[in-house]
This record gives C-alpha cells, structure tokens and sequence, in this order.
C-alpha cells in the first residue's frame, strides 16, 4: 500500500483516496487540497484497502478521515471506523470522486474542493448506521438483480436513478426474470411488524437515500429509520423508457410496497442465493437482517443538508 505524507502534518487528519473511482481523474485535485488543508493523504491500491488505511489511520491516532471516491470507498472507510470500535471518537466525511457520487449529494457535499470546506468548518451531525448481518452501509442497502450489471452502468443512468440504475439496467439486458420469491419481516418500534411475501425484482433499503420517482433522494438520516420498497412482480414491464421506470417507482404504482421501519428480515425462497449491495459492495444472501443503528456516525456535512428532508411527508 503506498502512502505520502505532506510535510506538517499530524495523522490526525486523513483522506482515504481511491484513485481509480469514477473517471479516475481526481488524485492530484485532492492531493493538492489535501496539502492545503493539513491532511494525510492515504491511497488504496486494490479493493479493500480503504477498510485496512482506515483502521491503521485510527490505530495512529487519526480523529477526522474523508474518503476521497465513491459511496464503496466511503463503505470501506466506515466499514474501518466500525472495526477499529471508533464510532464514538472519529468524524467521517466525503470527497466526490466517484461515478453516481450519490451520498456525497445526500449530505450536501458536492465537489472536491467544497468537500474540504466542509470538513474545515461545516456542521458535524450523528447519522443512523444501517448493518446488513453486521456489514456496515451509510447509504442504501440493495437486493436483487443488482450486482452483475454494476459494469455496464452509464453514468448517466446511474446519475438519474443512482443504486436503482443497476435493477433498471439488468432489467433491460434481460428479456425475462421471474422475479426472486422471498419473505420479509419489517420491524418497528411503534408499528405492527408486517410481513411481506411475494416475488419481488428488489428490495430497496434507504438509510441516506430514498427512492423516489423523482425529486430530491436526501432520506431523513436522523430518525433511526430506514425508507424501504419492495418492487414486485418479474421483468416483464417495459424499461426500456424511463417514464415506465417512473411509473415503477411512482406513489401509485401497484408495483411497489414502501414502508418506512427500522429493520427488517429477509429470507430469500430460491435455490440460489441473492445479491445486495451495501453502498455498491456486494454480498450474496439466502438471509438477511438489517438492522438500524440510530446517529451512530459523526458526519461532516453541507449546508444543503438538511436534518429533515423538505419533501418528506
Ligand atoms: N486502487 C484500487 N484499484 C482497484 N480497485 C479499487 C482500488 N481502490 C478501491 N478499489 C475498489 O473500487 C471500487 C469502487 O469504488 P467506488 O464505489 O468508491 O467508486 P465508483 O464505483 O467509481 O463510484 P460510485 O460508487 O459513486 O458509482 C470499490 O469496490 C473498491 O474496493
């Protein structure tokens, strides 16, 4: 693993840097801002590295880390806070740097060099944790036809839908999918547990982000909750149009099922087992139990934060 260290500084402030998330074109930005603003600069050389930097970085005495990538590299970095036990002593915070950069929108961090100004002087707030049999994600929790098209993503695609993209895009590669049959048990607090049983294309678990048709994907991350959907049926519908994906994921739609809980169960009826992305790593399940942890993380975030989202209802 290779590390530089700008000269004056204390290893109490680190940037994770991958260096080949997104377009692969920011390492130098960062490294610069990184100088600027007094932090070590630590990059990942194969995947999995963020989860290791960031333990040693904490077992050093770092206090304040940004992963400098995308929502996997922030996974990686959080995935190390919660192995290092360090989620009471360190503040997280994000650097755009990857494709969908869907998070860092969440928390209203939208660029670089703005990234840094929020962690120089924005506002730290407690955010929920979602665990997945005990993995670590910030932002969504994804089941179903998922992980094998991640590849063949577009950019834009993944701009306009974020995680759901990868559903939409394996939808349309493939003429027919029957679905995947599993049962869910929701759970919450002040709420009858219901159950859900059914074939379902995905299970869309937000704990940064929503999945709304359009508008604004900022979940609210404070109120220990996670925003679930459960798109039914097989991939008979036509994706081809995003109206039809709209239509989807729409309010109306009678091929959704959204509840808002603070974990839930999963167990998948199918012989083989089923993908999830966690922040767009990759687990596969025959079971699953999510759970939240409520203002778990300390987050440095943007002014276009908001603690309660403006669209929610
Ligand atoms: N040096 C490296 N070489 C190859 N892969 C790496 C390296 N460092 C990290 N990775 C892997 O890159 C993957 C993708 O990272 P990340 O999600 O941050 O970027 P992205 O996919 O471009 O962005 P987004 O999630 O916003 O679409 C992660 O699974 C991570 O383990």
């Amino acid at each position: 693993m290779a590390t530089t260290s700008p000269t004056e500084t204390t290893g109490e402030r680190v940037v994770v840097l991958n260096p080949v998330s997104g377009a692969g074109d920011h390492p130098e930005t960062v490294r610069e801002h990184a100088e600027d603003y007094g932090y070590d600069v630590l990059e990942t050389e194969e995947e999995g590295d963020a989860i290791e930097l960031t333990r040693d970085a904490i077992g050093d005495g770092a206090t304040e880390i940004a992963a400098a990538g995308g929502d996997g590299t922030l996974n990686g970095v959080v995935r190390g806070v919660v192995e290092a036990e360090a989620l009471d002593d360190v503040t997280v915070g994000v650097l755009p740097c990857g494709t969908g950069n869907d998070f860092a929108a969440n928390v209203g961090v939208t660029g670089i060099e703005q990234g840094f100004e929020v962690l120089e002087a924005g506002e730290r707030r407690r955010i929920d944790l979602g665990f997945a049999d005990g993995d670590p994600f910030v932002n969504s929790c994804v089941g179903g036809l998922t992980a094998e098209s991640s590849a063949e993503t577009s950019p834009a695609l993944k701009d306009q839908f974020g995680t759901f993209a990868y559903v939409v895009e394996t939808l349309r590669a493939i003429p027919s999918f029957d679905g995947i049959r599993l049962t869910a048990r929701l759970s919450d607090a002040d709420a009858d547990a219901p159950v859900w049983s059914g074939t379902a294309i995905a299970v869309l678990i937000g704990n940064g982000r929503r999945f709304p048709p359009s508008g604004s994907t900022q979940a609210n991350m404070e109120d220990g909750r996670f925003d679930v959907t459960l798109v039914h049926g097989t991939g008979s519908v036509d994706l081809m149009e995003t109206a039809a994906v709209e239509r989807l994921l729409g309010r109306e739609s009678d091929q959704t099922s959204r509840y808002t809980v603070s974990g839930l169960e999963i167990e998948v009826q199918e012989a083989d087992p089923v993908s999830f992305s966690l922040d767009g790593e990759i687990i596969e399940r025959h079971e699953l139990s999510v759970r939240n942890e409520p203002r778990a993380l300390t987050f440095a975030v943007g002014e276009r934060y908001e603690p309660i989202p403006g669209g929610e209802e």
